[in-house]
């Protein structure tokens, strides 16, 4: 739809990230007048500086990890190095060419796009370049940003954000990273395969504290064994400038110098000056509160994405931008079940799970309700000849569903679809058990702890 002063979109998007471009391309699929309003570059973090960035380092570490490794093959490859600005320009490219794509989709669908920074200006326009953009409705998805403690300055040079941290020139001798989190492990993990010294130091008494307790133990346990230090169980006090680099003093008076310190102890939601709160959006501490149609209190705005106080992760994000497209459609829609959302974390290995923990579990349907069965990766062919140690374990409600799924191993994460199937169709361990897995893969191992679970271990003691 072309633009002038009296033009009533059907919907207009504060925000081009994972959430704003999702319900945008799939309205204009469904028949909506789409205005989609972005400051900087369509695709948002996930696309520029998260998930896709982040992922290109961690393949070229894993590149470097191989050559090293090599010789346990029989091949004899050498590691020379890292040539960083080759590492850049590889990760810069594969963004570029998925910027280009997103670009073409957004042209071809006919979204109307517009470079600027917005602020809602009413329930039902956004300014933005000096014009008032109207809609029947306005999706709020202006992401999130990365978030640093009182006191603690990022400088973008020696201590930095993940932003600062996806364009290094260079491979820092030395880092200390604060946060064991998602986003913390990863660059800890892809650091280390560059030849960085790292030092962990997380608040919480595990790394990845969200996942499953099993999960953090066998992930401390390869890190440590690849020779990344973690601290664990004490918060940080400060950190100071040293000669050369920044020296961290956690509240036990424990220090830890380095060349760079990487804050990463989350992202908090961009909305402030937004006109959110004049507008009579109810937040909390800087979230916009949505209900499970992602609808605010007012009935003509919604929101999604890192904005909303749901997960953090661009297919949340994705999936809450289609449920808006697709309600404003009149399709019906369902709410997203956030215990079913696959969860990765890429690092070497990587971490999976989808649904809840044991913990949790127990806590819902009581200790002597839940089973919990762990199947050990070196049962699994495929894991031996890739040389990588891990679990899966699966919780399941006695003589019910499983509703728990957790593995640790390098390239685990691709299993997580067939674990996210599992869990939301509540398939019993003897129905999974039931199908057949492909051998030799590490995806057979899904189909192992099953058989194990429903009490005919194949290749695991009973
Ligand atoms: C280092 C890192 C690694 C990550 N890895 C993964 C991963 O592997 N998998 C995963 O699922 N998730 C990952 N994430 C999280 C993922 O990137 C986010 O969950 C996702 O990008 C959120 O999408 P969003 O649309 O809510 O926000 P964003 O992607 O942040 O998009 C918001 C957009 O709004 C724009 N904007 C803000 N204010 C205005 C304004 N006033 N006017 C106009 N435009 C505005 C911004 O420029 C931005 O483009 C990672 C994040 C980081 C930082």
């Amino acid at each position: 739809m072309a633009n002038d002063a009296s033009t009533v979109f059907d919907l207009v998007i504060l925000g081009g990230g994972s959430g704003g471009y999702a319900a945008a391309l799939r309205g204009a699929q469904l028949g909506l007048d789409v205005a989609l309003i972005e400051k900087g570059k369509v695709g948002g973090t996930c696309l520029h500086n998260g998930c896709i960035p982040t992922k290109a380092l961690l393949h070229a570490g894993e590149i470097a990890d191989q050559a090293r490794e090599s010789a346990q093959f029989g091949v004899k490859a050498t590691f020379e190095g890292i040539d960083m600005e080759a590492v850049n320009k590889y990760k810069d490219d594969v963004i570029a060419g998925l910027y280009k794509g997103l670009q073409g989709l957004v042209a071809s669908r006919k979204v109307h796009y517009i470079e600027g920074e917005g602020k809602l200006s009413s329930p039902t326009s956004v300014d933005v370049n000096g014009q008032r953009i109207q809609g029947r409705h306005v999706l709020l998805a202006t992401g999130s940003v990365p978030k640093s403690l009182p006191g603690l300055e990022i400088d973008g040079n020696r201590i930095i954000s993940s932003d600062h941290a996806l364009k290094l020139d260079r491979v820092p001798k030395s880092a200390i990273v604060l946060g064991g989190g998602v986003i913390g492990v990863e660059f800890a993990s892809a650091w280390k395969s560059f030849g960085t010294e790292v030092t962990v130091v997380e608040g919480l008494k595990h790394l990845v504290p969200v996942e499953d307790e099993n999960s953090s133990k066998l992930l401390e346990r390869a890190f440590r064994k690849r020779g990344i230090k973690f601290n664990l169980g004490t918060f940080f006090e400060k950190a100071e400038y040293t000669q050369d680099g920044v020296r961290v003093t956690l509240a036990d008076g424990k220090t830890f110098e380095a060349e760079i310190l990487l804050v990463a102890i989350g992202r908090g939601p961009v909305s402030q000056g937004l006109g959110y709160e004049e507008q009579g959006v109810a937040m909390d501490r800087g979230y916009v509160l949505v209900d499970e149609y992602m609808q605010t209190n007012v009935p003509t705005i919604s929101a999604v994405g890192d904005l909303v106080p749901t997960l953090q992760l661009a297919h949340v994000g994705f999936a809450e931008g289609i449920l808006v497209a697709e309600r404003l459609a009149g399709l019906k829609t369902v709410p997203i079940d956030y215990d079913g959302v696959p969860r990765v974390t890429y690092c070497h290995p990587e971490v999976a799970s989808v649904g809840i923990t044991e913990a949790k579990a127990k806590e819902i349907y009581g200790a002597d309700k839940v089973v919990a069965l762990k199947y050990n990766l070196a049962g699994n062919g495929k894991s031996r000849i890739l040389k990588t140690a891990g679990e899966i374990k699966l919780v399941q409600v006695k003589d019910g569903a499983v509703v728990g799924v957790h593995m640790v191993g390098d390239r685990m994460g691709e299993q997580v679809g067939e674990a996210q199937l599992i869990y939301n169709w509540e398939a019993l361990p003897s129905e999974v058990a039931q199908l057949l897995h492909a051998h030799p893969t590490q995806n057979e191992a899904m189909g192992e702890a099953h058989l194990a679970l429903a009490g005919k271990p194949l290749h695991s003691h009973d």
